[in-house]
């Protein structure tokens, strides 16, 4: 039989790695869709699906389309059901938990979601302790922490191989500042975004975007910003009670796990943003921090600078820095005082 080495080696030259992904959380409002998506990556060969229920549904409705991965599906209820679906992942992706309702904050859904993130985290830990981790259920502040002490307890915590998915607040920002600019958002560069995903943790660098610091108006910068920190809230109020984003940020994930994939398989200049183990702000006391990376065979290559800020994105900064280092602080002490 081949080594997984020795298929990759196969499979390399004809440019196709063979990479397992499993979605956790795979039959949600998120889910779904990302788990469609991840099924069109021709860099995916094994696509493992995991819910409470549904999962073999999903699964074998997904099996039927003509790409060349292997899809299967692990219900909770299964012996075994989640260990099964997590060995020998290369990449492990969380979108499972409970999405806002108006009226709630990202950090109302804690005490729901960090128990699920992390007893996900933990059976990773243990059936695929080096695969990489991208983290969606939120309040991501708080669940990168949270996997991070339960991988630590573990002893197989590899902080390259972490990652908070931050993406849609990256995505929002192209489209936001094209409908403000009237120019095409597939053309535009994606504005710098840097901090923590959600309010006034997530702060969108202007000052660093061509087209934003030389054709918006003050007035229009602060809009934009405001627009980025709180897009979630928009899609929750639209819905009503029916959940938050779900289409967009399954395409904003599919994008960074094609991301991650595309560092793993050797691609160069792979430059995302992401909430990472980052030395930046360490020395206060803040651990992670969204900002570009440079993704590579083992994750986090490079954590790239966050570059020059204005005087107003300074005084934004420390909000954020304030924010975050609480939200971090919550998921670290809710690992600790459980295991
Ligand atoms: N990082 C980001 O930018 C974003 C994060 N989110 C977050 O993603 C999470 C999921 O959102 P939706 O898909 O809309 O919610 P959803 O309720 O539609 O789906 C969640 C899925 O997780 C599953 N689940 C719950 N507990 C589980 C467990 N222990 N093991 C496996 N699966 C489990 C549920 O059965 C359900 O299928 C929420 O926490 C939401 O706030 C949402 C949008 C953007
Ligand atoms: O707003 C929410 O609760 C979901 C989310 O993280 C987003 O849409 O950015």
């Amino acid at each position: 039989m081949l080594s997984r080495i020795a298929v990759r080696r196969c499979f390399s030259s004809t440019t196709i790695n063979p990479y397992k992904v499993s979605v956790l959380g795979a039959c949600g409002g998120i889910g779904q869709p990302l788990s469609l998506l991840l099924k069109l990556n021709e860099k995916v060969t094994g696509l493992n699906l995991y819910d409470l229920k549904n999962a073999k549904g999903v699964a074998t409705d997904l099996s039927h389309i003509p790409t060349n991965s292997t899809v299967r599906g692990f219900n909770a209820d299964e012996p075994d059901a989640l260990h099964n679906a997590l060995k020998d992942s290369d990449v492990v992706v969380i979108p499972a938990g409970v999405p806002r309702k108006p009226g709630m904050t990202r950090d109302d859904l804690f005490n729901v979601n960090a128990g699920i993130v992390h007893d996900l985290a933990k059976a990773t830990a243990e059936a695929a302790p080096d695969a990489c981790v991208l983290v969606i259920s939120n309040p991501v502040n708080s669940t990168v922490p949270i996997v991070a002490e339960v991988f630590k307890k573990a002893g197989s915590y590899n902080p390259k191989k972490l990652f908070g998915v931050t993406t849609l607040d990256s995505i929002r920002s192209a489209r936001f500042l094209s409908e403000l600019t009237n120019t095409d958002p597939t053309k535009n560069s994606r504005i710098s975004i840097i901090g923590g995903h959600s309010g006034v943790t997530i702060l969108p660098l202007l000052s660093q975007d061509k087209l934003a610091s030389t054709k918006l108006t003050k007035e229009q910068k602060e809009t934009l910003i405001h627009r980025v920190q709180f897009g979630g809230d928009e899609v929750v109020k639209a819905k009503n009670g029916a959940g938050s984003a779900t289409l967009s940020m399954a395409q904003a994930g599919a994008q960074f796990t094609d991301a991650v994939l595309r560092g793993l398989s050797g691609e160069a200049n792979i430059v995302e943003p992401t909430f990472i183990e980052s030395p930046i702000f360490k020395h206060e006391g803040i651990e992670f921090f969204a900002q570009l990376v440079r993704l590579g065979p083992k994750g986090v290559e490079e954590i790239l600078p966050i570059g020059e800020l204005s005087s107003e994105e300074k005084v934004l900064l420390d909000q954020c820095k304030e924010a975050l280092k609480k939200n971090i602080n919550k998921g670290k002490d809710f690992v600790n005082a459980r295991d």
